[in-house]
Parts: C-alpha cells; structure tokens; sequence
C-alpha cells in the first residue's frame, strides 16, 4: 500500500453485524487522507432514524450478551485482540493513511489497543461484588451489572485506540456500545465493528454510526442509552454533560490539556530532550495528554535547549507510510492554519521561534497538497502567553525557564486543565514531592507519554472526569445492586 492509492470500502455504518447504509441522513462529510491531501471517502451522517435503529439493535445484542458469563465474554475479547495483533500492518495502515500520523507510531497505537482487549478480557471473569454479613445470621450482598447500551463518541487522533479504549471496558463488562468516530476519521473503527463480528460478540454489540455533532446529539438524548463516554474538546465536552444530563446519564469525558513537563537541573539531560519530544511530537504533536509547557531550570536551559532543538531538527518528516518517516501531516488545512496562527501570534507576543514553525512540502509531488509543517519550539516564553495558556493541537513546544520548586509548582498549577504532567530529576524524594502537589490525573517521572493499558488514564479540573484503562474503568461501565437478605422474621414498625 502506497500513499495515495487506498481506497475506502463503504459503507461506513455498521449495524447488525454489518456495514449497512443509514436508513436516513442528515448531511454528508468528506474524509481526507492528509498525506494528499486527497477525498478517500464521502459518506451520509446518521439521522435520528439511524441512530434509533443502531439502539434497538444494540439493545437486542445486550440481551444475549448480558447473560453470557464472563469467562465467556473474555475468551471472545482475545479472540478480537489475537485478530488485531495478526492484522496490526494493515489496521495501522488505514489509521495512518486517514489519521496521518506515521505508519512507525500507528503501529504502536494498534498494539496498545489489542493489549487493551487483552487486559479488560482478562478482568472480565473476575467481576465480582462483596459479601456482608448482618446481624442475626442475615445478610447482603452487591453485584456489579453493565448499564445497557452505551455510547462512545471519539476525536481524530487516535481514532482506532480510543475506539479500543472504550469498547474494550465496557463490553467486558456485558454492555452494548455505538461508536460514533469523529468525522475526519470516519475508517477504522469500522474495521473494529467487522474484527469484534469475526470474534464472535453477538450481531449489533458494537454499532458503528458515522457523522457529526447532529449525529452525536441524537445518541445522547436517545431515551436507551445508559452511558455516554466522551473524547474531544472542552466546549464539546460541556455540551455532551448538558444533554446527558437531561436523561440522568453517566458520562466519561476525556478532554483537552495544556500539561507541564518540569525538567529540574539534576535529570539526566539526554532522557529529559527525549521526554520532552515525547512529550510534545508524538500525532504531529495532537494528543491531549501532551506536556506542551517545559518548565526548564535555569542552570541548564541553555544546555537543554540546545541540545532539544538540534534534535528536533533531525526529526523525518514526510509521507507518513514510509518506515523511517517520524511525522506525518496534521489532520487538515484549518487545523494547520490554526496551528500556525498560534505561532505567529506568539511571535507577536514575543516568543522566539527556535526551529520549525513553518509549512514543510514535501519534495515528492504526490505529497504537495498535503498538510505538513516544521515542529516549532518556541523560546523567551512567558506564563500569560496566548500559546502558552491555550491548547495548539500540534507539534509545538513552549520553554520556560524557572528557578525554584515552588514558584514551578505554582505556575505549573495555574491552568484550568490537568489532564496530564511530568517531572525529571534524579532526586526521587523531589519528584514524589512534586507529583504530590500537582494537579493533574496523569503524572510522569523520568518519562512521558507511555501508556500502559495497565494504568487509568484521565484528567483533573476542567480536562475532565471518569478514567479509561486499569482496573478502575470497570466502576464506570457497571452498576452495583445491593441485595438484603432477611433470614428471620420481619420486625415490623407496624
Ligand atoms: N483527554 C483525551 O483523552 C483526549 C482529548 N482530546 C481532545 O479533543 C480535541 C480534538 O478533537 P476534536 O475531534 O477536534 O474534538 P471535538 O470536541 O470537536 O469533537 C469530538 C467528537 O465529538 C463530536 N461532537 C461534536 N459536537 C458534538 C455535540 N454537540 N454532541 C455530540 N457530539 C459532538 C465530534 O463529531 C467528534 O466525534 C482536543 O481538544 C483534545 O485535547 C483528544 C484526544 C484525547
Ligand atoms: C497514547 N497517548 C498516551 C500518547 C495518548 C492517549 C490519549 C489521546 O487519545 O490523545
């Protein structure tokens, strides 16, 4: 498979244990293989009609499902996750050639995600509930019961692994999910649908709609669905609350950051320019989790500087399904001219452009209308700083010296996020000291962005609530009953 060659199977609606047509619309969408530049696929939004039908399907399919025992939910979910892993290659190509990230990092997404069917598989046998002796010999007991159908609603930049990330948990636990992708990434979630089929959940478990924010709206009010878990921005993220909110629903949401990264003067120099590339490049820099602010002490913020944008001038950018390619383009033109507006206005704030920052083309011509640019580090940042306060979305890095401990604790505090954070030092007494005080639901030491389907995963304040991952998430895809039993006689008050 080459760039510009791939062609999109439709339709891209999966109901029933197939891709089906939705039975009505409301408008259609282009998805784009930014790589191109290129349409791969025009396809309808779901209606309320569709919508509708996806949850009389899924509500059909939890009935079985409920009652299947777990040992049995389980052996289907590694039956999914032995599918994924054997065709990683050809997943990781569609998510790269409609994502654009590069074929070397889908590869890593695609098994993060079969690792995360894997653990929730392995979890799903031992949910249980506790016992809880009363007096005179009665007793009570819980239970831990899925919700019914939920909703998973998702961003661009991980659109197969988020898709995994909340599937995985809530099917385990014996729930029915629609998935509704973001409609820039509207491919490989379907794949997803047809992999869980082959595996063998029953037919309409795992509901594919496609469509926009109409369509999103229609699943959160829809009077069957038990949950709704979210990926994407703040402002979506209020709106999804609010109607969620009209049906007593749970929700999940994951939303935006702008995290800080603290790199103190005794790290270790090389792991902490690595870190903060981590931090900052991975997707072409559009991951929620990134630590944008690097807070550099000032013994060695020239030494670091020096040291992380030489690097970062190395990094390979170019057609992202080539093997050594390390960035591919962003996911669209208004999203790269969005991204290149918060430098210049940066610049006009007065931060310095230390490498990158501009459009990169490509010297191949397939590649020309495609949506590359230079990952940017900016230098002579200050706190109140419009790219330094607002979430970019792309491959730029703000450096911001500091002296102390507690002024950096302080200033890294004061965001309204706090998805995530990270800190380097080689004194271990520092770093659990500073991770205690800051106020983030993911915390690194001497590391950044790895993410172990092992660990919960999600943010404090305004970057939201809930967790995907780790044992954890189970609480957030199942109910607790409580059962009293009497083993004497009533003692009425009557
Ligand atoms: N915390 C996390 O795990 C992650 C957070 N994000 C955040 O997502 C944002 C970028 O993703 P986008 O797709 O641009 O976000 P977005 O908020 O525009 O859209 C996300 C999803 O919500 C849907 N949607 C939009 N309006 C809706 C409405 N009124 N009702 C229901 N659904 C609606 C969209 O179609 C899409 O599927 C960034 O702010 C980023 O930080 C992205 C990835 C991971
Ligand atoms: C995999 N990781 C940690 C780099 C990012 C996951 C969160 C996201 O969907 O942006």
């Amino acid at each position: 498979m080459s760039t510009g060659s791939f062609t999109v199977s439709q339709p891209l609606n999966y109901r029933g244990g197939k891709r089906v047509q939705p039975a009505d619309g409301s408008g259609t969408e282009e998805a784009y293989e930014p790589a191109t530049g290129r349409v791969i696929a025009t396809f309808q939004c779901s209606g309320e009609k569709e919508v509708d039908l996806a949850v009389q399907s899924a509500k059909a399919a939890f009935k079985i499902w409920r009652k299947k025992s777990g040992m049995e939910r389980s052996r289907i979910l590694l039956e999914a996750a032995r599918i994924i892993r054997e065709r990683r290659d050809e997943i990781a190509t569609v998510e790269t050639i409609n994502n654009g990230k590069s074929i070397f990092e889908a590869g890593f997404d695609i098994d993060i995600s079969w690792q995360c069917l894997e653990y929730y598989a392995g979890l799903a046998g031992s949910m249980a509930g506790e016992h809880v002796q009363l007096p005179g010999g009665s007793f009570g007991y819980t239970i831990r019961e899925p919700l019914g159908v939920c909703v998973g609603i998702g961003a661009w930049n991980y659109p197969f692994q988020i898709a995994v990330w909340k599937s995985a948990p809530a099917l385990a636990c014996g729930n029915a999910m629609i998935f509704k992708p973001s409609p820039f990434t509207p491919v490989s979630v379907v794949l997803l649908a047809e992999i869980y089929t082959e595996a063998g959940v029953p037919p309409g478990l795992f509901n594919v709609v496609q469509g926009g924010a109409a369509t999103g709206q229609f699943l959160c009010q829809h009077r069957d669905v038990a949950k709704v878990s979210f990926t994407g921005s703040v402002p979506t993220g209020k709106k999804i609350m609010e109607l969620s909110s009209q049906g007593i629903k749970p929700v999940t949401l994951e939303l935006g950051g702008k995290s800080p990264l603290i790199i103190f003067s005794d790290c270790d120099i090389e792991n902490a320019v690595k870190g903060a590339m981590m931090a900052n490049f991975l997707t072409q820099g559009e991951v929620c989790c990134n630590g944008t602010r690097v807070f550099v002490q000032r013994e060695i913020l020239d030494k670091f500087t020096e040291e992380v944008v030489k690097q970062t001038q190395k990094i390979k950018i170019g057609d992202p399904l080539l093997e050594n390619t390390r960035m591919g383009p962003l996911i669209n033109r208004s999203h790269l001219q969005r991204v290149l507006g918060f430098i210049e206005q940066g610049k006009k704030q007065g931060a310095k452009v230390l490498c990158g920052g501009d459009l990169y083309i490509p010297e191949d011509p397939k590649l020309k209308d495609g949506y590359y640019m230079k990952p940017c580090i900016l230098g002579n940042c200050k706190d109140d700083m419009t790219c330094v306060k607002e979430e970019i979305f792309g491959p730029v890095m703000s450096i911001l010296p500091f002296d102390t401990e507690t002024e950096v604790l302080e200033r890294a505090n004061d965001t309204t996020f706090g998805l995530a954070a990270g800190v380097f030092t080689k004194d271990i007494q520092r770093a659990h000291r500073v991770v205690a005080e800051l106020q983030a639901g993911v915390c690194y030491i001497n590391n950044y962005n790895v993410s172990p389907v092992e660990l919960p995963f999600g943010g404090y304040k305004m970057s939201g609530f809930g967790r995907e991952n780790g044992r954890v998430t189970i609480e957030y895809y199942s109910q607790l009953k409580t059962v009293c039993v009497e083993m004497g006689d009533v003692e009425s008050v009557f």
